[in-house]
């Protein structure tokens, strides 16, 4: 989409097949070194693959996207191989499933993407990866190897966790049960759907700091247990101190998840929603979307939810508040079912 020829190489080259046919690049080989090489293999094959790829001279510049920094960065020191024009870098945007199926092309519009160059870093190879970061339309953040580690302990590794023991809690559940399941629960698992190996590979290098954090959900845990236990009771005080305990939970939380930027690091948006009734034919979404375009909305975010047996299903588009009203009306005059 940006004009460049992108190279495509994989240990399976059916993989690298399926990617080039969905128009991600080519498999025919360079002619001599590319700009940039991008290494995106699971973090523990980084260092082995770098030096392949600096064997072969494939490239003047190297990247790899792992999700933990500091073990690939250690095994590349250690390999001896060449620091000057390789930088480690981590897009912080992704999906539960992988392989090229599951590619997007705007996956990293927005988002940050982590680059930790080290004393050794060449200025020319820093300059490489924040195009690469421009092109992709997504935000670089320059830090330190350890720094980032720790940091995506907290925001990605120790939910990753967390979201596959909600998940877990419904593997043998009641099918009358799940069958209730709305968006709370979609919500909180969606990433307990991704790749169990690929997380072993990611947690093993960064299992220290993901276990000093869910030590502390598990305190909160603990507590949060007490204070239900309370809320049970049968003494008026001691339900009155469960509420209490409920409550300070849920202000924290609120308080943490009101932290988190929106798009583009800005300071968090309050998006509306419009729910729009959809029927379950094909091209009805590709329909819906070309009519929010045509009036003028951007869709910042986008919620399907279906409901169980039935034909339809919900769509929730997460709009700017000032473009509600006019949303709503067009929609309405195009025929569609918008929920009040
Ligand atoms: N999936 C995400 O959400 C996400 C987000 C950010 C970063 N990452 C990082 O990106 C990297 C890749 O993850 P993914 O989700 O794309 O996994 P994936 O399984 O979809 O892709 C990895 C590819 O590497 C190939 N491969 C394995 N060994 C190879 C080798 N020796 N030479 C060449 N190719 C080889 C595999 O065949 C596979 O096609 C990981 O380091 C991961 O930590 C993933
Ligand atoms: O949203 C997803 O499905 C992800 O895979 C996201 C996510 C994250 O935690 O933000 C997961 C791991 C990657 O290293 C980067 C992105």
């Amino acid at each position: 989409a940006r004009g460049l020829t992108v190279h495509l190489e994989d240990a399976d080259p059916d993989a690298a097949r399926t990617a080039e046919s969905l128009g991600a690049g080519t498999t025919e080989p360079a002619e001599g070194p590319v700009d940039l090489a991008i290494i995106a293999v699971p973090p523990a094959l980084v260092g082995k693959v770098l030096a392949d790829c600096q064997r072969r001279n494939l490239a003047h510049w190297y990247t790899d996207v792992a999700s933990v920094k500091s073990g690939p960065g250690s095994e590349i020191a250690a390999l001896g191989l060449d620091t000057v024009h390789y930088i480690g870098s981590h897009p912080m945007a992704g999906r539960e499933r992988s392989g090229p199926l599951a590619a997007r092309a705007d996956l990293f519009e927005g988002r940050p993407w982590v680059l930790t160059p080290t004393a050794d870093t060449d200025t020319d190879t820093l300059n490489a990866a924040l195009e690469l970061v421009a092109l992709c339309g997504a935000m670089p953040i320059v830090m330190d190897a350890d720094a980032h580690d720790r940091a995506v302990a907290l925001v990605s590794h120790a939910p990753q966790l967390v979201s596959s023991l909600v998940a877990a809690r419904l593997e043998n559940a009641d099918e009358t049960a799940i069958r209730l399941s709305g968006q709370g629960v979609r919500d909180v698992t969606r990433i307990a759907a991704s790749n169990p190996a690929l997380w072993v590979d990611i947690l093993s290098a960064n299992a220290g700091a993901v276990a000093d954090v869910l030590e502390e959900v598990a305190g909160d845990l603990g507590e949060t247990v007490v204070a239900l236990r309370a809320l049970a009771a049968e003494e008026e005080g001691e339900r009155r101190a469960g509420a209490l305990g409920i409550e300070a939970v849920m202000r924290r939380g609120n308080t943490g998840q009101a932290r988190i930027p929106g798009k583009h690091g800005a300071p968090p948006t309050r998006y509306e929603t419009v729910a729009v009734v959809l029927g379950d034919q094909p091209g009805e979404l590709g329909r819906l979307f070309g009519e929010v375009g045509e009036a003028g909305v951007n869709i910042e975010d986008v919620l399907i939810e279906h409901s169980d047996g039935q034909q339809v299903g919900f769509v929730q588009l997460s709009v700017a508040p000032t473009s509600v009203k006019r949303l709503t009306a067009a929609l309405r005059a195009g025929g569609w079912s918008v929920r009040d």
